[in-house]
């Protein structure tokens, strides 16, 4: 089928690069030049496994095709994907900008044949009917009609007389640092809309997904796939990031407990999560979670049902419970060194978490202000941020090039995102280096034992 998608970001890139590698005709479009001369020479402007190899071969097979131009993708996709950011607003609600350009510069250049627009940017509940009436307007626009209360068309009329279109939901799942199994591999897809003709086209575009043709199992059953209203599938995606979250922020509040207690919060998570009712993902208590998405989905849902008149208290609370999280680093680190000023602390990770170069809301930031705050002194190594030279807006840290180079002159070092590589440092060499050899474990990765061998003091959250 041939595909549009608008917006080449964590989730649209990698959504294209996927529909392309399964043998769809895929233009990808962004207003990013940059990062379109970029992705045009095959490389992937954003660091995520496997991404690059897929890119490359959807290239060669020309499968794939970048560009600036609206137009030139519009024309081309039967089924158009709106994939650009929603970030959050100073207020908590979402800021839907960029998604309104992009439905009304579709409506802009919407000709002729039949087209499915396909909402899979996370947007507020009601954006689906909402981005029918700005492609419209697009539509209206160029006909150089003003719709206004009286004389215009009204938008249905409009439809009939124009461009035959529906919009669909889809809400999108993946996780940074895996995006590329998630999409081959998702737990489920969900189709919200009231089209039948639109959601049989999303059926056979993702038909070789669900039918685990690129799955890394190929003999499990097909994936479930969820059609519902366009509300409904909108509400999907906040819910199960708000449910995420929470979950986190619960093990975390019992982590905190178990602190207090003596108790260990890895082995209660162990006895919680072998519970079917629960299941044991998610249950990782550390320093909070961060990252561009539950940071702001939690807070547009809780925004939403603000504007509906709803107090969304256990949402409250769940941020509330990872503001304070989020700093519990520090206070590890006044137990241990006491006063923090002319101290000097590393972190190792900078990330929200491993296998991703993305510092949107990354509780790392958050150490490093606080820490800059209380007179310490910050250094950092983390194997993408220091290998790409990336440094995001970083400020108050001094990005080091390796482990033992951070280690160095330490007072302390706080484990800040769990790197696979951060497993089997050389741990004893580093504690020889430090001025004070402290270990702040900010997500129970190390092995307590191993550390204290290496001559550590080990302080994990909650054990
Ligand atoms: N990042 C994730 O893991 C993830 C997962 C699920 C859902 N989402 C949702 O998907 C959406 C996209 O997230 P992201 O992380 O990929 O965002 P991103 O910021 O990485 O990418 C957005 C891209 O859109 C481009 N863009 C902006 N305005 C444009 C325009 N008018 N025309 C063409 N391109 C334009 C930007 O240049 C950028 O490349 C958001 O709504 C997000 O909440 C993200
Ligand atoms: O047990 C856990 C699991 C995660 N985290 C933290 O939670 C945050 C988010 O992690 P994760 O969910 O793995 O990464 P994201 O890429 O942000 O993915 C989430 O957000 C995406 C964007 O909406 C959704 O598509 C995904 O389904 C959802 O998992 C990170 O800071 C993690 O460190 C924990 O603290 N403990």
């Amino acid at each position: 089928m041939r595909v549009c998608v608008i917006g080449t970001g964590y989730v649209g890139l990698v959504t294209g690069a996927c529909l392309a590698h399964i043998g769809h005709d895929v233009v990808c479009i962004d207003n990013n030049e940059e990062k379109v001369k970029i992705m045009k020479s095959g490389q992937s402007p954003i660091f995520e496994p496997g991404l690059s190899d897929i890119m490359q071969s959807a290239i060669n097979t020309g499968k794939i095709e970048f560009s600036t131009d609206l137009a030139a993708g519009v024309a081309h996709g039967e089924i158009l994907f709106i994939a650009v950011g929603t970030p959050p607003l100073p207020t908590g609600e979402s800021d839907t900008r960029y998604v309104e350009a992009v439905a009304r510069g579709i409506g802009a250049h919407l000709d002729g044949g039949y087209k499915v627009i396909v909402n899979k940017s996370t947007v507020p509940i009601g954006s689906g009917d909402w981005v029918r009436m700005i492609v419209l307007d697009g539509i209206a626009e160029r006909q150089n009609t003003l719709i206004t209360a009286g004389g215009a068309p009204s938008y249905d009329n409009l439809a009939e007389t124009t461009a035959k279109f529906d919009v669909v939901s889809n809400p999108e799942f993946l996780r940074e640092g895996s995006a590329v199994s998630d999409t081959f591999n998702p737990d489920r897809i969900v189709l919200g809309g009231n089209s039948p003709r639109a959601i049989a086209m999303m059926q056979e575009l993702y038909a070789p997904i669900v039918e685990r043709k690129f799955a890394a199992d190929p003999s499990l059953p097909p994936v479930p796939v969820l059609v519902t209203d366009l509300s409904s599938a909108e509400m999907i995606k906040y819910a199960a990031n708000a449910f995420l979250a929470t979950k986190i922020s619960f093990i975390n509040e019992v982590a905190n407990i178990c602190d207090r207690v003596g108790a260990d919060v890895t082995q209660v998570a162990k006895g919680i999560g072998l519970d079917s009712r629960i299941g044991n993902k998610f249950l990782n208590a550390g320093i909070g979670w961060g990252g561009s998405c539950f940071p702001k989905d939690v807070s547009a849902l809780i925004h939403t049902a603000d504007d509906y008149g709803y107090e969304t208290q256990l949402l409250k609370a769940a941020v509330s419970v990872n503001e304070r999280q989020r700093l519990l680093a520090i206070e590890k680190l006044q137990q241990t060194l006491k006063i923090l000023k002319g101290k000097t602390v590393g972190l190792l990770g900078l990330t929200f978490k491993p296998d991703t170069d993305d510092m949107r809301d990354a509780p790392a930031l958050n150490v490093i202000e606080q820490l800059n705050r209380l007179g310490a002194r910050v250094k950092a190594y983390d194997p993408i941020v220091s290998q790409t030279g990336m440094r995001h807006g970083l400020s108050g840290v001094l990005v080091e090039t390796d482990a033992e180079r951070l280690a160095d002159g330490c007072d302390a070092l706080v484990l800040v995102t769990e790197w696979q590589q951060f497993k089997n440092l050389e741990y004893a060499k580093m504690a020889q280096l430090m001025s004070h050899p402290v270990m702040i474990d900010g997500r129970n990765f190390l092995d307590p034992e191993m550390m204290i061998r290496a001559g550590f003091q080990y302080v994990g959250i909650g054990r």
